[in-house]
């Protein structure tokens, strides 16, 4: 077998408390980030390249993370942006047709520290009773006391503005130039797999940096609007909420997901709120208010919109609604051409069952 003796190393949550596991393969160090944990069971490709969640340090509830390898276009950005990732097995060997590496050197390349042999399910339990907060994983384990010290300065994720890390540097397009529609889309953090649904139906898109004026964003002539998902708190996305307000003043149609559903909210005077534990996994059931229809959804979100608010807002809908805790998953502005969910229609990874929310998008640009 690999590794066979493989590192000591801790996970310490901002409250003093402690797990123990092993470091994956050669890898040394420590990680700082907000501790989240994610259900699903399959995708964690997908999910570890997602921009929403950097500066999280991810625990998978799965018990086998590897197994199946890793794939070249099962990327949701160009790096990993988790900030660290916690399991119970690490697998270092893997078996799937089409797979082209190991976990292992996926993460490697991407120069991620992962460790493994934590008891994730105390560790999830211990996070859900106890709410998100800051951790540290780390191999370093004689330096319990300087680990505290420093963990005690990484500020917290509530009213931290992340976009900014994540986001295109330059403006690029993406799709076919000849297509019938124009998008143009802000980039607060956006998942590949909402490009690739947008375009495929007939969409060119042209993509914005996090701070661009609604002014370069207009200069495009796009038929329709677009914020993107993207990590951190959506309160200091003060820029993105200027854009919203400025598409909503000229009624333009405007589709959000996730961080750019929190922003619509917030663009409509509508606060939003750090949630106790967040939504991350691929088997969130939603209601659609609008036809009473179920929705098995990919969520992955720590803040939320608040509902009483959204609910006395003249102007707002509350279209969909999370079953597990009645929180808002959706949103539209019933005089204007604007809707956005808290959830995700692209999975990727999950299922497929709220991709008519890009049809519906489409359907309301050609409007
Ligand atoms: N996936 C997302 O866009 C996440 C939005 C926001 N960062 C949250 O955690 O709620």
């Amino acid at each position: 077998m690999k590794y066979q003796k493989r590192q000591k190393a801790i996970i310490l949550l901002a409250d003093g408390t402690i797990f123990h596991g092993k470091a994956v393969g050669n890898k040394q160090g420590t990680s700082f980030g907000e501790v989240c944990f994610n259900t699903g069971m399959t995708g964690y490709q997908e999910i570890f390249t997602d921009p929403s969640y950097y500066g999280q340090l991810m625990v998978a509830t799965n018990a086998h993370i590897g197994n199946y390898g890793t794939k070249a276009d099962e990327i949701e950005s160009d790096s990993i942006k988790i900030a660290g990732l916690i399991v119970k097995n690490f697998s270092y060997d893997y078996s799937r047709v089409g797979a082209d590496d190991s976990l292992e050197n996926f993460l490697d390349k991407n120069n991620l520290l992962a460790i493994s042999d934590v008891d994730t399910r105390a560790l999830v339990s211990y996070i859900r009773d106890h709410g998100a907060m800051n951790a540290v994983i780390s191999t370093e384990i004689d330096k319990i006391d300087e680990l505290k010290k420093q963990l005690a300065e990484v500020p917290n994720m509530e009213g931290l503005e992340l976009a900014s890390k994540v986001s295109t540097k330059e403006p690029y397009y993406f799709g076919d130039e000849n297509a019938t529609y124009k998008v143009a889309a802000l980039d607060i953090g956006i998942k590949k797999n909402i490009l690739r649904n947008i375009a495929s139906r007939d969409v060119y898109i042209k993509v914005f940096p996090y701070n661009a004026k609604f002014e370069d964003l207009e200069a495009f002539k796009p038929d329709g609007y677009f914020l993107s998902n993207g990590p951190g708190d959506p309160e200091p996305l003060v820029e993105a909420q200027a854009v919203a307000k400025e598409i909503i003043k000229r009624d333009l149609p405007l589709f959000g997901i996730c961080l750019g559903h929190q922003v619509i909210a917030l663009a409509n005077g509508v606060s939003t709120y750090k949630m106790h534990n967040g939504h991350r996994g691929i088997n969130h059931p939603v209601k659609n208010m609008i036809t009473g229809k179920g929705e098995i959804t990919s969520q992955n979100h720590g803040f939320a919109v608040n509902r009483e608010e959204a609910e006395s807002h003249p102007d707002l809908e509350i279209t969909h609604v999370h079953l597990n805790d009645n929180t808002v998953a959706g949103l539209a502005m019933k005089s204007k051409n604007v809707f956005s969910v808290q959830y995700h229609p692209e999975a990727s990874p999950g299922p497929h069952d709220s991709s008519y929310l890009f049809d519906q998008f489409v359907e309301n640009i050609k409007k």
